[in-house]
């Protein structure tokens, strides 16, 4: 278990926002990652954990800052996590595009060079960070998870591939099918390689299909945001899990964009919803 630098603490809505670096194990490099401890943690009560994942060009610290996230963690007494989205540094591979490389790390464990050595989003946001948290901060095991575009589509990923870990998963305009759109195509093609085949790990439209455990899940979409449908098609996901038996709740959004001022809009209704799967 890897020890935690502090780097930063701020008290907000009573509570600790705190920024903490790492050697990680997944990804070789030093990660830095925020949590919110709300005013019940810091009182001497295990909380339980919500996790979320942010999009294409973001760290741990687009959420923190635009959001809007703390003062509802400490109303429902909820500790959060934001990781970054990536490995980053002057030695880890990088590509001059913004949806690929350094910020676009796509939640995966990249196969293909010059990515594989570090690019291990998958068991890192998966299996380290939690064990990480649940070893370092007053937390229950039990966890809930959320996310944005390219965090939406690592939260329903994550959530359908570990069946019982999470209470809920939901997502703000998410890449739900990354095999069959653009961004996902170009990312998965470079960490994944050329066979298509192989991408079907990673694809929550296909994963829901054959997924056995049915946690609830909320999607919300602005229809007045510009990568959609051409990246998202969170209907397309919508109908594969309702066919498969989950109950989703899905919102079409009339006139919000793919912004961090979007999120801020309804951040209420997924923290409600997180909430009640966790029995709060
Ligand atoms: N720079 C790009 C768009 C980048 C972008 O919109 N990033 C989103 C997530 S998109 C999907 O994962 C984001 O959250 N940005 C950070 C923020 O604070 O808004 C372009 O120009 O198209």
């Amino acid at each position: 278990m890897s020890e935690l630098t502090l780097v930063s603490r701020n008290t907000v809505f009573g509570g600790h926002h705190e920024r903490h670096s790492h050697h990680s194990r997944s990804t070789g490099t030093e990660m830095t990652f925020a949590v919110y401890l709300p005013p019940r943690a810091l009182q001497g009560h295990a909380v339980p954990v919500l996790y979320w994942l942010s999009g294409l060009t973001c760290n741990d610290e687009n959420f923190s800052t635009k959001a809007g996230a703390q003062r509802l963690a400490a109303e429902w007494g909820v500790a959060l996590v934001m990781p970054d989205t990536s490995p980053r540094g002057a030695d880890v591979p990088n590509d001059e595009a913004y949806d690929l490389g350094q910020g676009a790390g796509f939640y995966v464990n990249a196969t293909q060079n010059p990515w594989a050595a570090n690019y291990r989003m998958y068991d890192y946001v998966a299996h380290e960070l939690p064990a990480l948290v649940e070893a370092h901060f007053p937390v229950t095991q039990q966890r809930s998870i959320f996310g944005h575009s390219m965090g939406g589509h690592g939260a329903l990923m994550v959530a359908l591939k570990n069946p019982g870990r999470y209470a809920a998963v939901s997502a703000f305009a998410p890449i739900v099918n990354p095999t069959e759109t653009p961004w996902g195509q170009k990312a998965f093609a470079a960490y994944l390689g050329d066979d298509s085949a192989l991408w079907a790990d990673y694809d929550s439209t296909l994963l829901v299909a054959a997924a056995n455990h049915k946690l609830p899940i909320l999607i919300d979409q602005g229809d007045a945001d510009n990568f959609y449908p051409q990246q998202l098609q969170p209907q397309t996901f919508v109908a594969a899990a309702r066919s498969a038996g989950f109950t989703v709740e899905f919102n079409l959004r009339p006139g919000y964009d793919h912004s961090y001022y979007f999120i801020a809009s309804f951040i209420d209704s997924h923290f409600a919803f997180h909430a009640d799967a966790l029995g709060l």
